[in-house]
């Protein structure tokens, strides 16, 4: 890591929108050209828990309401992707749920869709008619506004919380219903205030800001009719855990066999699972995609390199994966460099600037402006390279990222999933390359396991780091609950109840049902149908030419400590994402 914070730079002419747009066309900088097959695909799905109902063929087979239909149509989506298929069925007929699914596989719409069709069939039907009670009824008996949203949706960062606002408010269009979002860290928190203070009944939220707000007299809990987890692992692992319970337990919000809860993650490692099983009442559980599966639409590569050498590395990662545009101007293919620190977020970026490589940089340091502005001008491909620190590793959506970096590799596989996970989304295709340096050993088993299943090229001298024992401290980050073997099976997808109790299905490994493929359609599998661009590495000879291997392939492994004092397979969630 950097020690010292780079002085920050002059600032080379960035390229205007107008000239990056032009020189990203040919890489489907606007989506236009995407064919990511959502709809087709052949992929393992398993569902335990009983009374699960049929999958759905189609948004309309699932029973959603009209109103959501048109929204849905609107979305341009044809077709439910698979976690979608699933999930909406189940959570229309009132069950709980924990669903683990690929990075980019929609889950944000798997939870969205049936709520907002449930809150507005709700209304139709006379239930209450709670659609829009946040004006009519909102008020206590001291006169003070108090928003009584009727679901709950609880997301880890500011980002994604608003991401997700957005998301359900495309769903929910015309049907009356206020979706509303509260996240601190903003000028805009007086203005999220007032609007809430207007009504809400779908409330997105990052925990903290949420707790704040009910602990104000702003927000009321006791009308929840559904609680949506989105990233639920990282929810309840870390920091956010004690707030978690209290938002659940602790604040009026109805118990769980009255609420219906639902928790959406890539990643669920048993442990996590354990712990979530709290929140839900006679769930069901599903998981779609084989292990590793997303990263099927990701070629992986993997590049030993000491620490000095990243830099160099990754200028001529950045410059291999450049192109010119029509004007003859250098461009660069959106791309995502995940660094362990802000510090070195700060300093990566304007080394990369001092580089001529227009770069932008993301982490919890910055303000929420700084953060949003980066995020606009990354998108936007004003600076198509955002280094970034695990802030945006869940959930972010930014359509075309071609290229993910992990130029410091994360502690835990899980992380390592959602990061290369913000590329290869929405069945199109992506590049991740991880700098691996020797102290990434206790990472080892994980990413060969992952990258095994993914049916990447391993270089040999990951195995044989997988194979060896690493001495040292915990590879968990301080993710100490997840310290208790889990007896080698490193994949944390399946259902921790196990088998037949929850099952009523015969086929299924583990007393699940199982189910694979879908309409038939083998071969044309959950992928990018050849319609996204892969960005591995320019295959121009040299050292990215190995195509997925390592250039170093051959070299012997560097040295090996002694003891193994914990397995990396226990925190390995590898496919599951
Ligand atoms: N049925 C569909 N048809 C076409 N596109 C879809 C469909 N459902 C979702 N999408 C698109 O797929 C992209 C990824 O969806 P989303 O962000 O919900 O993924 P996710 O599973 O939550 O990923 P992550 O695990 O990274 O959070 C979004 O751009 C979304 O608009």
């Amino acid at each position: 890591n950097a020690k010292r914070a780079a002085p920050r730079p002059p600032k080379p002419a960035a390229p205007t929108v107008g000239e990056v747009g032009e020189g990203l066309a040919g890489l489907d900088v606007d989506g236009a050209s995407r064919t990511g097959r959502l709809d087709k695909y052949d992929i393992p799905v398993e569902v335990s828990g009983d009374g699960a109902p049929a999958p759905a063929d189609g948004f309309e087979q699932a029973g959603l309401a009209e109103a959501v239909l048109r929204n849905v149509a609107r979305c341009g989506y044809d077709n439910p992707t698979p976690v979608q298929r699933y999930s909406i069925p189940i959570v229309l007929s009132g069950r709980d749920l924990m669903a683990c699914a690929q990075t980019g596989s929609g889950k944000t719409a798997a939870f969205c869709l049936p709520v907002v069709s449930g809150l507005v069939s709700a209304a139709e039907g006379g239930q209450g008619g709670e659609v829009g009670r946040g004006d009519r009824d909102a008020y206590d008996y001291d006169y003070r506004r108090v928003a009584r949203p009727l679901a709950l949706v609880l997301a880890p960062t500011r980002e994604l919380a608003a991401q997700i606002n957005e998301e359900a408010k495309k769903f929910a269009h015309k049907t009356g219903l206020k979706v509303k979002v509260a996240y601190g860290g903003t000028s805009m928190v007086q203005q999220q205030l007032r609007d809430i203070e207007k009504g809400a009944d779908i409330l997105v939220a990052t925990p903290g800001r949420l707790v704040d707000m009910i602990e104000r007299g702003k927000i009321s809990l006791e009308a929840i009719k559904y609680l949506i987890m989105d990233e639920a692992d990282r929810m309840l692992d870390m920091g956010f855990e004690p707030q978690i319970r209290k938002i659940v337990d602790g604040m009026g919000m109805p118990r769980k066999s009255v609420r219906q809860t639902m928790l959406f993650s890539a990643t669920f490692p048993p442990e996590i699972q354990r712990l979530a099983s709290d929140f839900l009442s006679k769930y069901i559980f599903i998981t779609v995609g084989r292990v590793g599966s997303s990263t099927d639409l990701i070629t992986q590569q993997v590049e030993f390199v000491t620490h000095d050498e990243k830099r160099t590395y990754l200028i001529d990662l950045l410059q291999k994966q450049s192109f010119t545009s029509s004007d003859g101007k250098p461009q660069q293919p959106l791309t995502l460099v995940f660094v362990e620190t802000k510090r070195e977020a700060d300093s990566l970026r304007y080394w990369l600037y001092n580089k001529g490589f227009p770069a932008t940089a993301i982490h919890g340091d910055r303000t929420q402006e700084e953060r949003e502005s980066a995020l606009r001008s990354f998108k936007s491909g004003l600076t198509p390279v955002m280094v970034a620190t695990d802030v945006v590793a869940r959930g972010l959506d930014v359509p075309n990222v071609a290229h993910v970096i992990n130029y410091d590799l994360p502690k835990s596989i899980e992380d390592y999933v959602h990061r290369i996970g913000r590329t290869g989304r929405a069945g199109n295709a992506g590049s991740a390359t991880a700098f691996f340096t020797e102290s990434n050993h206790p990472i080892a088993k994980g990413l060969l396991e992952l990258m095994t299943e993914a049916k990447q090229n391993v270089p040999t001298w990951l195995e044989d780091y997988a194979g060896k024992p690493f001495y040292g401290g915990s590879s968990f980050g301080g993710r100490g609950r997840r310290s208790n073997g889990d007896g080698g099976s490193s994949f944390g997808g399946r259902d921790y109840r196990g088998g037949g109790d929850y099952s009523g299905y015969s086929g299924g490994a583990g007393g699940g049902r199982s189910y694979s493929g879908g309409s038939g359609d083998r071969g044309d599998r959950y992928s990018s149908g050849g319609g996204g661009k892969s960005y591995s590495g320019g295959g121009g000879g040299g050292r990215y030419s190995s195509g997925g291997g390592s250039s170093r392939e051959s070299d012997p492994p560097p040295r090996y400590y002694p003891s193994y004092p914990m397995g990396t397979s226990n925190i390995s969630a590898s496919g599951w994402d």
